[in-house]
């Protein structure tokens, strides 16, 4: 779905990368979160998907095609197959929540009947309905990002893009938001997520992709934050400070 073959990006005026040598595939259906410290690469990565900035060489795939063969006229076609999700959500804040989510559906085109009936639909799956009528500020943070993440889904993506969807959330409900997006995952949506939230990643268990400097220094399937140890599963008796084991972690390809 996501294939990126030596790629790497040099902004213009930096001398260092801000990704370098990066080649992975990520399958479609697949949940991989993208992390490393502030700077590494992660939104670099992500604008190299949506096409908002070019990579200086190598070459970036989805769902098949070359990007930076993609004629112009094609690239609103290419975001149209990817849902984005930001930290700060992003809101219309003079539309209401089924505004919000309808004007995705008015801008490439939909009639009025598939508008009326879709955004219920959408809402209802992110757990807003009844709150159809009110405005982003009369909503929690936790629901202004469920509203953002209806929008981002209400056309069904292929890919759909976090970047720190849980960065302005407290745990709870930023775990309510994971949830969410699992099951969006589970409908077949390929979601690659960029967060330092490590809570999350860990209790999560998917694939993990580190960052350093742009340079890939990670791919785990059902990794933690950190490198090292896979992080424990909550059971019974474990209560809320389960022992972690530390155990030797799979790198991605070696699981037997
Ligand atoms: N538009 C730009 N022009 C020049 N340099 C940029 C631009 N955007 C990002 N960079 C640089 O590229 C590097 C990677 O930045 P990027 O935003 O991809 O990192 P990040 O891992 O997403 O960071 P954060 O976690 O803080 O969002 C950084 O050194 C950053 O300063």
């Amino acid at each position: 779905m996501i294939r990126f073959d030596d790629v790497t990006k040099v902004y213009p005026g930096s001398k260092r990368p801000a990704l370098s040598k990066i080649s992975l595939e990520i399958a479609k259906g697949e949940f991989v979160f993208l992390v490393g410290a502030s700077g590494s690469g992660k939104s670099t990565f992500l604008r190299l998907v949506l096409k908002e900035e070019k990579a200086t060489r190598g070459v970036v795939r989805v769902a098949g095609k070359d990007v930076a063969k993609l004629s112009s006229w094609k690239v609103p076609h290419l975001r149209r197959t990817i849902g984005v999700v930001f930290q700060d959500f992003r809101l219309l804040p003079n539309k209401t929540v089924f505004e919000n989510v309808a004007f995705a559906l008015q801008v490439i085109g939909k009639p009025r009947h598939t508008i009326s009936h879709t955004v219920p639909e959408v809402l209802d799956l992110v757990g807003l309905s009844g709150k159809e009528k009110r405005f982003p500020h009369e909503l929690s943070g936790g629901e202004q990002q469920r509203v953002a993440i209806a929008r981002a889904f209400v056309n069904r993506p292929a890919i759909l893009l976090a970047d720190e969807p849980t960065g302005n959330l407290d745990p709870t409900t930023s775990l309510g938001i994971m949830r969410l997006l699992d099951r969006i995952n589970k409908t077949g949506t390929t979601v690659v997520m960029a967060t330092h939230d490590d809570d999350i990643v860990d209790q999560m268990r998917k694939r993990v992709v580190e960052l350093t400097d742009g340079r890939k220094i990670r791919d785990e399937d059902r990794g933690g934050y950190a490198t090292g140890v896979i992080p424990p599963v909550p059971g019974p008796g474990t209560g809320s400070h389960p022992v972690q084991p530390t155990v030797p972690t799979v790198p991605r390809g070696q699981r037997g």
